[in-house]
């Protein structure tokens, strides 16, 4: 059984007319208690609207919605009271892109207010808000407003308020996207740790592939309202099924960038562009030798890397295969024989088509 079960999912928004835009469709998702569940696609691929239906923010047009073992709604129909909803709420926290704290009030007071409808005293309160801020390492910064503060650190406010009712769920919607490298990096690193240390289960919602490599467990791709591919994340890293997910996992930012640096002008008929991307601890001999000794097929590096998927190691290898067109023939059957994932690019690092 998993923390949240949604089942045949879609969301319709009225328009003029009598038309409707149907923003998500026929979504089944199902996240396990400790997932770090990665959902991405383009902007408009319907995320924010799937994930606000998990605690009711949005009502779905159909389907069913379980969460924590209790029926939210089944059929399309809300079967939660209002106020079974209310206190279901405050077991799911949600972080956003810009933050959302009250500015006139201190870093310590954004964190209270989480907690206004508990009975502590004032003391308590105090000395609740304060360990939450310990957890996020902001501690010394109580009493500072948030405009003092940079965006990591109002985003880290944001997360220690998102978790003073003790959730067992935390959706991060775009959290890290206003952020520079450095303190997405911070951010990541610290859903990572809330999860291992609290057990808390994690949507992390993002257009960007990075962030989900960094950290997720799992990861589901939208498209069109509908997910397109999802399951365990190297799994689909590595095998990717639709050519949407492979732009994005071939979609590699470093990859993309140095390729671009290196502007290869058009290529010629006898030159391709290949990404291979693979587990370190599968491939351990050269691919490049083993090419040119099996097919006589030169393939010259253009860009190399290793990064850590979850904590395994995994290479990514963009190199340039020359020869004529039979040559190409046979270096391209013998890459696609290898435990690799083979991706053709063009000389900018896009998919080739
Ligand atoms: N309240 C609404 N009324 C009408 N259409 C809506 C509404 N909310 C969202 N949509 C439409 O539903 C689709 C999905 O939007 P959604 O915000 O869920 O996408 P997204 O993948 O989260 O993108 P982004 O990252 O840009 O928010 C879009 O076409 C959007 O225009």
């Amino acid at each position: 059984m998993g923390i949240i079960e949604l089942e045949h999912i879609n969301v319709d928004f009225p328009q003029k007319k009598g038309k409707t835009v149907r923003a998500v469709h026929d979504v089944s998702l199902n996240v396990e208690k400790g997932d770090i569940y990665g959902i991405v696609g383009f902007s408009g691929a319907g995320k924010s609207t799937l994930v606000r239906t998990i605690n009711l923010l949005q009502k779905p047009t159909a389907g069913n919605i379980k969460v924590d073992g209790k029926d939210f709604i089944k059929d399309g129909k809300q079967v939660i009271s209002n106020k079974d909803l209310q206190l279901a709420r405050r077991k799911i926290g949600m972080i956003f892109q810009n933050f959302n704290l009250l500015n006139e009030t201190t870093v310590l007071e954004n964190v209270a207010f989480a907690l206004k409808h508990s009975k502590l005293s004032d003391e308590e309160l105090e000395k609740k808000s304060l360990e939450l801020l310990d957890l996020v390492d902001l501690k010394d910064k109580a009493n500072f407003y948030p405009v003092e503060l940079s965006g990591g650190q109002q985003q880290r406010v944001a997360i220690a308020r998102a978790l003073a009712n003790e959730p067992d769920i935390l959706i991060s919607d775009e959290a890290t996207s206003a952020l520079d490298p450095q303190n997405t990096q911070q951010i990541l690193d610290l859903l990572k740790k809330l999860n291992k240390k609290l057990g808390l289960t994690v949507i992390l919602i993002t257009h960007e592939m990075d962030a989900v490599k960094k950290i997720a467990t799992k990861v589901a791709v939208m498209e069109n309202g509908q997910v397109i591919e999802n399951g365990n994340l190297k799994q689909v890293f590595l095998h990717p099924k639709k050519e949407l997910t492979k732009r994005f996992v071939g979609g590699s930012l470093e990859a993309i960038s140095t390729l671009s640096s290196l502007s290869l002008g058009k290529l010629g008929p006898d030159e391709a562009v290949y990404q291979l991307v693979y587990s370190v601890a599968n491939v351990t001999k050269s691919i490049i030798v083993e090419l040119y000794r099996e097919t006589g097929a030169e393939a010259s590096m253009l860009y190399g890397n290793v990064e850590l998927l979850n904590d395994e190691p995994i290479g990514t290898l963009v190199v340039s295969v020359k020869g004529d067109p039979e040559k190409q023939k046979q270096a391209r059957e013998f890459l696609e024989k290898q435990d690799v994932t083979l991706t053709r690019l063009d000389e900018k690092g896009n998919l080739y088509d």
